[in-house]
């Protein structure tokens, strides 16, 4: 697995015992990274070696910081769940005095067992497509569209909440959506009708997408910006996503530690890609509202765990946090369990920009006319 924490807990611990110039007050960052890179090149396991390589050499976010993460010899799931984060991974290589871990445990909820499932999807894919050539991929790609502008387009034009209209087969919570499933088709009505930007599912397992629905999309003639909404634990994904014309990224708060957040930002804006992070809860909000370079918040009103739906979700959460979103100039989505025009204009009153819908849409005979449905008036393009 390649996300920075993943590759660095991937080391064994005795590859580890960094020289004292690392220590944190001591040491340049140059010093660190030599230090690190020096580390690096110790480790046998190659997928973790060439991750730290990588993002070294392409100057990816490296600091002190996460280096005393690096040494301390905690495991991501213990890091994680101290960062609240109760959904544990269990692919990744542990410490030999972590015990069994969640190697025999069975997953504790939907959201978890996808993760689960992706880490295997994600290990299959790398091996048939390594980091390097999907990276040489990602470059030949067409340029990341401006998902942010579209949406404060959109949102000036209506002066209603941007759409991101989902194209959305079935999901593990209701089951099929849609038999007659044509993702161009849908994603040409949406775009006819209004939506300022895309969502398409990515994941095959669970929710019956695809990254050939997101790469025929965007080759279809189709110019909103497109998210692709997938269930990211490895940068690996981020690249994959680019090279099939992903312009923006969905980053769950809910499985990502504030590191491996940090790192996928980075890698999204070299990229010239948008990161939409979504939350849940309070404290996955506070998390992210720590972290710099954020520009796109999503608040799902629907829990990955226990797939509850409520839209009062989206106002609790800005009514404690609004101002300081907004000091930080930072767009919220409200995602998930939108039917009506008040629904729409409940959120909108709670302070969103855009909202994020599937259900209500794709299960119409015509899911771009029903676009004004929602909103109770015809968007303008
Ligand atoms: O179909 P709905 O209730 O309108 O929801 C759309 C979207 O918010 C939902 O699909 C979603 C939000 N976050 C996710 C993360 C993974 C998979 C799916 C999702």
């Amino acid at each position: 697995m390649e996300s920075l924490l993943a590759a660095s807990f991937s080391l064994p611990a005795a590859a580890f015992s960094p020289p004292s110039s690392l220590s944190s007050t001591s040491s340049s960052p140059h010093a660190l990274r030599s230090a690190v890179a020096g580390a690096a090149r110790a480790v046998r396991c190659s997928a973790a070696k060439d991750s730290i390589l990588y993002a070294l050499e392409h100057d990816e976010m490296f600091n002190s910081a996460e280096v005393i993460q690096w040494e301390s010899g905690k495991s991501i799931n213990s890091i994680a769940a101290a960062q609240g984060i109760r959904i544990r991974r269990r692919c990744r290589p542990r410490y030999p005095s972590e015990g069994s871990g969640a190697d025999k445990a069975v997953p504790r909820n939907m959201l978890e067992q996808i993760i689960w499932d992706k880490e295997v999807e994600v290990s299959q894919r790398k091996a048939k497509k390594p980091l390097q050539k999907v990276i040489e991929s990602s470059q030949h790609a067409p340029p990341a569209r401006d998902f942010v502008g579209a949406l404060t387009a959109a949102y000036s034009r209506n002066v209603a909440p941007a759409l991101i209209a989902e194209v959305k087969k079935a999901s593990p919570s209701r089951g099929v959506l849609r038999e007659d499933f044509n993702p161009v088709e849908i994603a040409q009505s949406y775009e006819k009708n209004g939506a300022a930007c895309l969502s398409i599912l990515t994941d095959e397992k669970h929710f019956q997408g695809s990254f050939e629905n997101l790469e025929t999309v965007r080759n279809s003639g189709v110019k909103c910006p497109l998210l692709c909404k997938e269930f990211v634990i490895d940068i690996w994904q981020i690249y994959y996503a680019r090279s099939k014309g992903a312009d923006a990224i969905l980053l769950i708060a809910a499985v990502l530690p504030d590191l491996d957040i940090k790192y996928m930002l980075r890698i999204c804006k070299n990229l010239g890609m948008t990161a939409l992070i979504e939350v849940h809860d309070e404290r996955e909000l506070d998390r992210v509202l720590k972290i710099d370079g954020v520009q796109l918040i999503g608040i799902n009103n629907r829990s990955l765990e226990t797939f509850k739906v409520d839209t009062s979700n989206t106002k609790t959460l800005l009514e404690k946090r609004g101002d300081l979103i907004r000091d930080k100039g930072i767009l919220v989505v409200g995602e998930s369990g939108l039917f009506t025009p008040d629904d729409v204009a409940y959120v909108q009153n709670a302070g969103v920009s855009a909202i994020l819908v599937g259900e209500s849409l794709v299960k119409q005979e015509n899911p771009g006319q029903a676009i004004a449905g929602l909103y109770g008036k015809d968007l303008l393009h």
